[in-house]
């Protein structure tokens, strides 16, 4: 049986890692790994943290409401309601959020369309899409300061399938049944992004 010792240290690798491709800029980022389903509880990322560094205070664990499962002075992420919504709608067991240059230049250049698509790419098989003619169509959603008002939005494109949104001008969120099926997700997309970016210098020469 996994212990919370395992979670944490499973979410504190991932970190690690992301942390060694540059995607914590400025503090930027929260991560969540869940922990138990009844009562559902999972670990999030301590707010306002580097996130480059491993500590002992960089994970506590909340409730499906976002609180604090014991007295701390640690606050949980400012996007943990982004989580919550995550595992309410999902069977997921980890959800990863960065900020990163390239998911936020495609998000601006994609957002009045309201997605971003990939066809006859080899990455779009990292989503399970393995039919010749499939197409990845990642939403993106505008960003709202309100945060119960970014989740709301966020919700109504939560689809279990897929596990990615794009918050524009913010950052992306994936979500997979484990560490190891979210970060394959979040690696597939930020490939994708700078995919399509160096086609969109090349065509605007
Ligand atoms: C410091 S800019 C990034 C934040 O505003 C936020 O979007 C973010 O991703 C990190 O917030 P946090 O509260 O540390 O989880
Ligand atoms: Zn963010």
């Amino acid at each position: 049986m996994m212990t919370l010792q395992d979670k944490w240290d499973e979410l504190a690798d991932i970190k690690d890692e992301l942390a060694a491709r540059d995607w914590f800029m400025g503090t930027s980022g929260n991560l969540a790994i869940k922990v138990r389903d009844s009562p559902m509880e999972f670990l999030v990322t301590a707010s306002g943290k580097d996130k480059k560094k491993r500590t002992s205070e960089d994970f506590l664990l909340v409730d499906a409401t976002g609180k604090p499962v014991e007295n701390t002075p640690l606050k949980p992420s400012a996007e943990t309601l982004l989580h919550c919504a995550i595992y309410r709608e999902t069977n997921a067991g980890c959800s990863l959020h960065i900020h990163t240059v390239a998911n936020n230049v495609i998000s601006e250049l994609y957002g009045d369309k309201g997605s971003v698509d990939f066809q006859g790419i080899e990455l779009i098989k990292a989503f399970g899409m393995w039919e010749e003619d499939a197409i990845l169509s990642i939403p993106i959603i505008p960003n709202y300061a309100h945060i119960p008002k970014l989740a709301e939005v966020f919700t109504t494109y939560i689809s279990a399938d897929k596990g990615v949104i794009l918050i524009r001008n913010h950052g992306i969120t994936v979500w997979g049944k484990d560490g190891f099926e979210a970060k394959k997700l979040l690696e597939a997309c930020e490939f994708l992004f700078q995919y399509q970016l160096a086609l969109h210098q090349i065509h605007s020469k």
